[in-house]
């Protein structure tokens, strides 16, 4: 009997106990988020910022948003609504103001710069540091220094005619394909398929002194397959990094297969490397460049590693930038039969061969220009923001004060959309970018402010391949028109260019668009 009641005695305690920690923990699961949420809308330092409640309150509902590929359009959309300085994160501010490049990413007298932010370029555990993720300015110097001779005007020349063979090979192909359509001389193909073809094979030559041989298969090697299946877990990785517990969980509970296969094709590269520095033919590729202009003894070089990632980076963001530009702006340019009509009368009445089409001979053609600053306008390759933070002792943007570490960035799409900036923001215009848009009386661009289009971004870390993919971008658009009309491919897949989504890159839709040769004779 006594046993009993003690027996019971202890389940009440065990019971009751059990209760009380329960209900402790629940409520502290139900009011912790609430507390947080009152903390960040009412007491943070940027509580007194426009921005959505729900995004201002968690950084979850960021986070699932990048996840879902959705972020560009997201905050596309919080710019409408809340203007050109908002914010998106408890401790995030996007931007859409032009001033935005010269306060975050321009050297302001006085003001320490921006750096990059780790969450989206810190570089996975284990690897060596690149120029994207280089973890010291002084690092970032040293490797922008060396990496920048690549890209000189004299080494471009010296690489015209690697790229153009390129560009011929492409050309050839698709005439192929017309030809095989006899009378009608026509052929309906996937075009973003063709300018990954191309660009891949131009910074493989560049870079490993290889092509990827993308024309002559007429398919995507695997390592650029590969390449592109990333871009969804880079988005998990950088929505993963906010949370730095569950980060460190998340690394833990990536198949073993996943992490092999991001190692083999990382170190696909890293043989590639190694075969190019043991060729003794010289060739005027990038690695001739780092090699000839690195000075081990005061310092100027970069190590074996820093090599084989720096590689790795430059034929990503040297190829699928390219594509993306050049399927943006064809998209748009075959809805646009005025503006092409324009383009194809400028190429063909200037040139009389393809021969004649030279790198400095382009960069003169007014309209050629004109279609592609439209083209960089509408369909930046990154079309998010540009992520950086606020360095140490804190400083301003647009006029507003931003505690040190505050992440920020420019959001492109929602800058060159704007209709403050630009007259019919979302109608492509290759017009506004001509001299007379702002001479002409009653010109409707008088007004556009073309400043605010930094699609290469500008400063410390802005693009070191601008003039390789200006040069690139020019030189693909000219032959192609030179060689076929174009126009939307009845029936075809059609783009609607801003619904695409977007992890760590756009996630671009095929593109189908009839050619008709016209020319009939070969290269
Ligand atoms: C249309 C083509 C291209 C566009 C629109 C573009 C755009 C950009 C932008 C916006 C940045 C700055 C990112 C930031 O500040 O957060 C950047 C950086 C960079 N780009 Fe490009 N890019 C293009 C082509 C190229 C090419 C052809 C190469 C080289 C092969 C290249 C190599 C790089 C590198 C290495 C950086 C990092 C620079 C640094 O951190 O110092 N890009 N690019």
């Amino acid at each position: 009997m006594f046993e009993e009641s003690v027996s019971f005695g202890v389940f009440r305690m065990f019971f009751i106990v059990t209760v009380s920690i329960l209900s402790v923990e629940l409520k502290i699961a139900t009011q912790l988020p609430i507390a947080i949420a009152i903390r960040n809308l009412y007491f943070h330092p940027l509580s007194r910022y426009p921005g959505p409640s729900t995004w201002c309150a968690f950084r979850f509902r960021y986070c699932y948003t990048l996840w879902k590929g959705d972020l560009v359009q997201d905050l596309h959309r919080i710019h409408l609504q809340y203007g050109p300085f908002v914010r998106v994160a408890p401790n995030e501010i996007s931007v859409a103001h032009p001033d935005g490049w010269d306060d975050i990413h321009r050297r302001r007298p006085g003001h320490l710069s921006f750096p990059k932010n780790p969450i989206w370029w810190g570089e996975l555990p284990d690897r060596t540091p690149s120029i994207v993720s280089a973890a010291t300015p002084e690092d970032h110097k040293r490797m922008r220094d060396l990496l920048s001779h690549c890209f000189t005007p004299k080494a471009l020349k010296a690489q015209e005619s690697t790229i153009n063979l390129h560009i011929n090979k492409m050309i050839e192909e698709l005439r192929k394909r017309c030809l095989q359509g006899q009378n009608s001389k026509s052929a309906v193909v996937n075009i973003v398929e063709w300018f990954c073809f191309v660009t891949f094979d131009i910074t493989g030559d560049l870079g490993f002194a290889e092509s990827f041989h993308c024309l002559e298969s007429n398919s995507m090697h695997p390592w650029v397959e590969e390449l592109f299946s990333y871009g969804r877990v880079g988005a998990l990785v950088a929505a993963m990094r906010h949370y730095a517990v569950l980060f460190k969980i998340f690394m833990q509970c990536i198949p073993k297969s996943v992490l092999d296969a991001s190692l083999a094709n990382f170190n696909w590269g890293v043989q590639k490397t190694h075969q190019r520095l043991n060729l003794e033919v010289q060739r005027e590729d990038w690695i001739k460049y780092i090699l000839h202009n690195s000075n081990e003894e005061t310092g100027d070089s970069l190590s074996i590693g820093e090599l084989e990632n720096n590689m790795n980076v430059l034929i990503f963001a040297g190829s699928d930038t390219c594509s993306t530009v050049l399927s943006g702006t064809t998209n748009h340019l075959i809805k646009s039969p005025h503006a092409l009509l324009k383009l194809t009368n400028e190429i063909r009445t200037t040139y009389s061969s393809m021969a004649e089409m030279t790198f400095e001979s382009l960069q003169r053609l007014s309209y050629l220009n004109a279609v592609i600053e439209e083209g960089l306008r509408m369909c930046p390759p990154n079309p998010s923001g540009l992520q950086h933070i606020v360095p140490v002792g804190g400083d301003t943007v647009l006029g507003h004060w931003l505690p040190a570490g505050t992440h920020v960035g420019v959001h492109q799409q929602s800058l060159y959309r704007s209709p403050h900036y630009f007259h019919e923001a979302n109608t492509f215009h290759p017009e506004r970018w001509l001299s007379s848009a702002k001479s002409l009386p009653g010109s409707p661009f008088r007004d556009d402010k073309l400043e605010a289009v930094q699609s290469f971004s500008t400063g410390t870390w802005g693009c070191i391949g601008k003039g390789l993919a200006l040069a690139e971008l020019r030189s693909v658009m000219a032959r192609l028109v030179w060689n076929f009309d174009m126009s939307v491919a009845p029936g075809g897949r059609d783009v609607d260019w801003l619904s695409q989504k977007s992890y760590a890159m756009l996630e671009r839709q095929p593109l189908d668009v009839q050619l008709v040769l016209e020319r009939s004779e070969t290269l």
